[in-house]
C-alpha cells in the first residue's frame, strides 16, 4: 500500500507541474492524456460516475456562460492571480455570482486556485478563450437542440438507425421540417458560428498538406490553365487557402464551390488566387478535367444513397488523369478514438448521417465505380484521412 500511496504522490505532482518535455512529444502527451483519463476513471466510485455524467450538460452551459462574460480571456490575460471581485469587477457581474463560478471553475481545474479567492489561468482557461471559444458558442448554440432531442428522437424510432436528414434529431430539437442545410440559410447566427467553427475544427492536428505529397500525387506538369483542385462544399475555402499557401509556385487553378449563401459569403475575403463558384454537387460537375475534386467533411454528412449520387456527379467529370480526393474520418474497426466516436455522434444527431470505417468507404467509392489508390491517414486522434480514389 505504501507503494500504491508514493506513486498516488508521484502523479500528484506530475499533474501539478507537467514537464514540457511530455507537452511538446505529441504522441507521449497523448498516451498520457488517454492513461490518466482510464486511470481516473477507474478511481471513480459509482456516484462519481452518475454526478460527473448527470451533470455534463452543465459543462457546456458553464463553459458557455464564461465565454460570454469573458472571463476566461479576463483571467488569462491577468498577468497576477485575481481575486472574484477583480474578476467581477472586469467582467461586469454580480460580485456574489462571480464567487460562485470561480468556485466551480476552479473545482473542475478550469481556473487554477492558487490561495484564498486568488485565480490564475491554467492550459484549459487559455483554450477557452478567443479563437477556439467559438466551439464552445457553436456547439451550445447550434448542436445543443438536437443533442438534447437525440433520446427522445431515438425512442420514437424504435432505436432505428437514423437515416432520413429531415426527420432527425436536428429537426426535432429545432422543430422544423428543414434540412440542416436549408435551415441554416435562414438562421445567419447559427450559419456564421458553423462558418466559423468549421476551419478551427482540427485546430492543433497534423494537416492534410503535412503528409500528403500533392505535387507529387496531383500536380505535375500544370499550366496556369490546368484546373488543379476543385474544392466541393468548400465552405469559406479554408483548406485552397491552405492550398495556396503552402503551395504558393504550383500552376492551375484552384476552384471552391458550394451553395449561393456561401459562396457570397466567401466573396467579401479578398482573394483573388481562389475562383469561387455556385454549385449543387446533387447535380453533374460543370468542372470537367480537373486534376482532383477533393471532398473533406462531405461524405461524413450523407447516407449512402446520397454519397453515391455525390460521386457520380463528380465522375461524371473526371479524366484520366483525374483523383477523386476524400479527406473525412476513417474509423478503425477496433479502438476507435473519442474524437473520432463523438464525431460519428454528431453526424447522427445533426444530418441522420455518419463517420465510416475504412471497409464501408471502400464499398462505397468501388459501388460508384471508382478505385482505391491510397490512403494517407494524416491524424491519428482522429483518424482523418485522404483516400485517393481514380476512375476503375
Ligand atoms: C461539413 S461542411 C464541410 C465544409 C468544408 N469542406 C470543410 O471541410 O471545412 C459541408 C459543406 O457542404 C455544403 N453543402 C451542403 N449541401 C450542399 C450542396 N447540395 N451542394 C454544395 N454544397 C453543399 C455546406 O454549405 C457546407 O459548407
Amino acid at each position: 500500500m505504501e507503494g500504491v500511496g508514493a506513486l498516488v504522490q508521484k502523479i500528484e505532482k506530475l499533474a501539478e507541474d507537467l514537464p514540457a518535455s511530455v507537452l511538446e512529444n505529441d504522441n507521449l502527451r497523448r498516451r498520457l492524456r488517454e492513461a490518466s483519463k482510464n486511470l481516473s476513471i477507474a478511481a471513480q466510485t459509482p456516484s462519481d460516475t452518475v454526478h460527473l455524467i448527470a451533470y455534463s450538460t452543465l459543462y457546456s452551459s458553464m463553459a458557455r456562460v464564461g465565454v460570454d462574460t469573458k472571463l476566461f480571456e479576463v483571467v488569462s490575460k491577468s498577468v497576477e492571480p485575481i481575486s472574484s471581485e477583480q474578476a467581477a469587477e472586469a467582467t461586469g457581474v454580480d460580485p456574489i455570482l462571480m464567487k460562485r463560478f470561480l468556485r466551480f471553475y476552479a473545482s473542475f481545474s478550469w481556473v487554477k486556485e492558487v490561495g484564498e479567492n486568488q485565480f490564475m489561468a491554467n492550459n484549459v482557461t487559455k483554450a477557452l478563450c478567443p479563437p477556439l471559444s467559438t466551439g464552445i458558442e457553436f456547439f451550445n448554440t447550434v448542436l445543443n437542440p438536437p443533442f438534447a432531442a437525440l433520446p427522445e428522437y431515438l425512442k420514437s424510432h424504435d432505436y432505428k438507425n437514423p437515416t432520413n436528414p429531415v426527420d432527425s434529431p436536428w429537426q426535432m430539437g429545432y422543430n422544423t421540417k428543414d434540412h440542416p442545410f436549408v435551415w441554416l440559410q435562414s438562421n445567419l447566427k447559427h450559419f456564421q458560428l458553423f462558418m466559423t467553427w468549421l476551419p478551427m475544427e482540427r485546430e492543433g492536428l497534423p494537416l492534410w498538406l503535412d503528409v500528403f505529397p500533392f505535387e507529387q500525387e496531383v500536380a505535375q506538369n500544370t499550366t496556369d490553365d490546368t484546373v488543379l483542385f476543385v474544392d466541393v462544399g468548400s465552405a469559406l475555402g479554408s483548406q485552397s487557402v491552405m492550398l495556396r499557401e503552402k503551395h504558393p509556385s504550383l500552376k492551375g487553378k484552384v476552384i471552391i464551390q458550394d451553395q449561393q449563401h456561401v459562396i457570397a459569403a466567401f466573396q467579401q475575403m479578398d482573394r483573388p488566387d481562389i475562383e469561387a463558384q455556385v454549385y449543387d454537387f446533387l447535380t453533374p460537375q460543370p468542372v470537367k478535367g480537373a486534376r482532383a475534386y477533393y471532398l473533406r467533411n462531405i461524405l461524413h454528412d450523407h447516407q449512402d444513397g446520397q454519397c453515391r449520387e455525390i460521386l457520380r456527379n463528380q465522375i461524371s467529370a473526371m479524366a484520366d488523369d483525374s483523383v477523386i480526393l476524400i479527406d473525412d474520418i476513417v474509423l478503425p474497426e477496433t479502438g476507435a478514438r473519442w474524437r473520432a466516436t463523438m464525431a460519428d455522434m454528431n453526424m447522427m444527431s445533426a444530418l441522420a448521417a455518419r463517420e465510416r470505417s475504412k471497409k464501408e468507404v471502400f464499398a462505397l467509392l468501388e459501388s460508384v465505380g471508382l478505385k482505391v489508390v491510397k490512403v494517407w491517414e494524416y491524424a491519428v486522434e482522429t483518424g482523418d484521412s485522404i483516400i485517393v480514389a481514380r476512375r476503375g
